[in-house]
């Protein structure tokens, strides 16, 4: 079973139940989610995605602005939840007590293998703690705490104590490169060194899934490529499973060892990027890949 899986998932937003359903038959007719657009005025996130990503894998979602990228990240946490579909997570890699296997829809009654809609508030709460953490293209970081005290919340949050949770921090600190600053607030702190802070933040909880939407987009050129080397020296020895979101078709290459494209809400490929490579879907597909190889 894979670790994370999208089954159907479609988004229409802003939409009640019977509109919705007239914009998915419009969809499933064909129509691009532009011409739904002009036709009902709402907007379609997602349409139909059926996703799969691997544990241990680092999965690039690739595609231009509005074409969902950060829609389709957002409900493998719930933090949206489908007009139609359901999102399975094996959670035998979850960190803590899973006591929210009770009161899931499970694949079979035995599994560990969840739709996570089926959570509601503490079990919800609970799960994603111990399974997804987040990093955010515009860092994320609460401006008043320092940095060990940002690193180490999601501990905090699990009442882990202090000593405890600022050694994990300590160390998480001294592994994305980061030493001797524990007390500086973010605002001290140049870009490049804020988003190294949020990758310990996600990396010292330890959550098996790390979502990461445009993470680097904000950095200038040269750090952006020293954290993309740091992100894939830690991925080496962490084995996370990384959903990585980005428009920049280079990083996606770099970093992904597989690659999903989406277009206007619409998963149009996956494979690794010679697959993208050698034999592209469509023309969309072919236009981001022909200068690459
Ligand atoms: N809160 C919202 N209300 C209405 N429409 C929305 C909302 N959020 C996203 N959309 C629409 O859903 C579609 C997908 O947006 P999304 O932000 O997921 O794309 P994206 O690929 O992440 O874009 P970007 O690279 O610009 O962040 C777009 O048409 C967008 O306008």
């Amino acid at each position: 079973m894979s670790h994370i899986r999208l089954e159907n998932v479609s988004k229409v937003l802003d939409a009640n139940a019977s509109e919705a359903a007239k914009v998915l038959k419009l969809l499933q007719q064909g129509m691009s989610s532009g011409e739904v657009r002009e036709q009902t005025g709402y907007s379609v996130g997602l349409y139909d995605i059926n996703l799969s990503v691997e544990a241990g894998e680092l999965h690039c979602i690739m595609g231009l602005s509005g074409s969902g990228k950060s829609t389709l990240i957002r409900h493998i946490n719930r933090l949206i939840d489908p007009t139609q579909g359901k999102i399975w997570i094996d959670t035998q890699h979850s960190v803590g007590t899973p006591d929210y296997l009770d009161s899931a829809e499970r694949l079979s009654d035995q599994s560990r293998v969840i739709n996570v809609l089926s959570l509601r508030d503490k079990p919800l709460q609970k799960f994603r703690q111990n399974n997804v953490s987040m990093v955010f293209q515009h860092f994320g970081l609460v401006p008043h705490m320092t940095v060990i005290q940002n690193v180490a919340y999601g501990l905090r949050v699990r009442k882990m104590p202090k000593s405890e949770r600022h050694e994990i921090a300590r160390h998480w600190l001294s592994e994305v490169g980061l030493e001797g600053i524990e007390s500086s607030y973010p605002d001290e702190l140049s870009g490049g060194m804020q988003q190294r802070v949020g990758l310990a933040r996600a990396l010292a909880v330890d959550t098996p899934i790390i979502l990461m939407d445009e993470a680097f987009s904000a950095l200038d050129p040269l750090i952006r490529g020293q954290l993309q080397d740091q992100l894939l020296e830690l991925q080496h020895k962490l084995n996370k499973t990384i959903v990585f979101i980005t428009h920049d078709i280079d990083e996606a290459i770099k970093l992904g060892s597989r690659i999903s494209i989406l277009n206007g809400g619409r998963l149009v490929q996956t494979g690794t990027p010679q697959q993208l490579q050698d034999n592209p879907a469509d023309a969309y597909v072919e236009r981001f890949m022909v200068t690459k190889g």
